[in-house]
């Protein structure tokens, strides 16, 4: 028994030392494990690129900048950036994927300086910058976040002092576009000041941003406490934090609030980051946040008032997260609206309501709670898939106005001045 482990000790110690791994296929009973190959490392002429790769029998495995990234033959084939396979103009393939044999694999690899050339069985040639490969690998994606954020607290957001932006300069400069829309991106909320108080200047904000939303709720909306939908919005009542149109399978993207008038008392705003609470159960319960972002659940909006007949049912998690690097982007959290629950087992269901407690909990910590009184002349943007909000009670005449604007068209926009969105 010891003999033999030893044995095979020795024999893999000789294996290393002649320089020959074998693959990782060799231990895998398919036809390619028949002919097993030594793969050697290949070491950059130049040593201070610090890069080393081997061609494997099922990958390539390149070692660059401190990472260790592995591709698919497939994957690589399908990214080639030749003029025959990739039209840069459009930035579109060319190359039909589906003609791509799935068991390719490149005839010959070479290096140069920083770019490697994969010759295929066909004979065409790839070029792959090292740069390129570190950027798109899924290695250097898991670690990287698609959108950078500042959670915050009350005491986190006002100790910022986020500025907020004047109206002139938010509609005539791009300096005052992108410091809007960079304060936007890291809190979730941004405030424009000065603005006329009228419903055509609250819609001159959001197009200098975006494509309007137009929803069931009109392009604009404009709405007081007269119940002229069937809807609590639509009266003096308080309203607990939550995010719209949870109803939708695409949830709004931001909400847009002008206040244009309010003769009365109470009527403040609640505003609640949705991603600082579920950041709190994920380091508390990460179970409790894992089944947040697994189970589905539906939300509904039934309306029969008036001439306004709506039915609107959204599907999806309270938490939602990209798999590869558990970032979340939305929360979906409306229990008004909150349909009933039946695409989830009785125990599962018990666990969640436990989830969705934990969660709740955060919610409402007074801590957490930014409240503002919105004025006549100040218009805030509140991303709908982060930023949770509500209302107080209030009484006498209140006036608000706004819209929903498409998040793909405001992270357009920050795109376009550079911001990383
Ligand atoms: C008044 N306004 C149009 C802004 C929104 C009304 C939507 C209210 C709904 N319960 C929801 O939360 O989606
Ligand atoms: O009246 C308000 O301040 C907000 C009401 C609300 O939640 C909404 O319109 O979405
Ligand atoms: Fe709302």
């Amino acid at each position: 028994m010891w003999y033999h482990r030893l044995s095979h000790l020795q024999s893999r110690l000789q294996n290393l030392l002649k320089g020959g791994i074998t693959c990782q296929a060799l231990q895998q009973p398919n036809f390619k494990s028949l002919f097993p190959i030594a793969i050697h490392w290949h070491h950059t002429a130049s040593k201070s690129l610090n890069c080393v790769w081997q061609q494997l029998e099922d990958h390539f495995e390149l070692q660059y900048a401190d990472t260790v990234m592995r591709f698919d033959y497939v994957w690589l084939r399908d990214h080639c950036r030749s003029a025959s396979c990739y039209n840069s103009k459009t930035h579109q393939r060319s190359l039909d994927t589906a003609s791509v044999d799935l068991c390719i694999k490149p005839k010959i690899i070479r290096q140069e300086e920083t770019t490697l050339f994969f010759t295929w069985p066909d004979g065409h040639v790839t070029r792959y910058e090292l740069d390129w490969l570190m950027k798109n690998s899924y290695e250097g994606q898991k670690q990287k976040v698609i959108q950078p954020r500042i959670l915050w607290n009350a005491e986190i957001y006002q100790q910022a002092q986020v500025p907020s932006i004047n109206f002139q300069s938010f509609l005539e400069t791009n300096e005052g576009l992108k410091n809007f829309l960079q304060n936007f991106l890291l809190y979730g909320i941004a405030f424009v000041e000065n603005v006329p108080a009228t419903q055509e200047h609250t819609e001159k904000l959001a197009e200098r941003i975006s494509l309007i939303r137009e929803t069931i709720y009109g392009r604009m909306w404009y709405f007081t406490s007269d119940f002229s939908r069937g809807d609590t919005a639509y009266t003096k009542l308080a309203l607990d934090r939550h995010t719209d149109t949870t109803y939708f399978q695409e949830p709004c993207g931001i909400q847009v609030f002008h206040c244009l008038k309010h003769e009365g008392t109470g009527g403040r705003t609640l505003l609640v980051d949705g991603f600082y609470a579920a950041e709190q159960v994920l380091q508390k319960a990460p179970e409790q946040f894992e089944l947040l972002s697994k189970v589905p659940l539906k939300h509904e909006y039934i309306e029969n008032v008036g001439e306004c007949h709506n039915h609107m049912i959204g599907v999806g998690p309270v938490l939602n997260i990209y798999p590869w690097n558990k970032e979340l982007y939305l929360i979906r959290y409306n229990n008004y609206d909150r349909a009933v629950i039946n695409t989830v087992p009785y125990d599962v269901v018990h666990r969640w309501y436990t989830a969705h407690r934990t969660l709740t909990i955060e919610l409402r910590r007074p801590e957490n709670e930014l409240w503002v009184k919105l004025k006549p002349g100040r218009v805030l943007f509140i991303d709908n898939w982060r930023v949770l909000h509500g209302r107080e009670s209030f009484t006498g005449y209140r006036q608000l106005c706004g819209c929903y604007l498409t998040r793909d068209d405001v992270l357009n926009t920050a795109r376009l001045l550079g911001l990383q969105a």
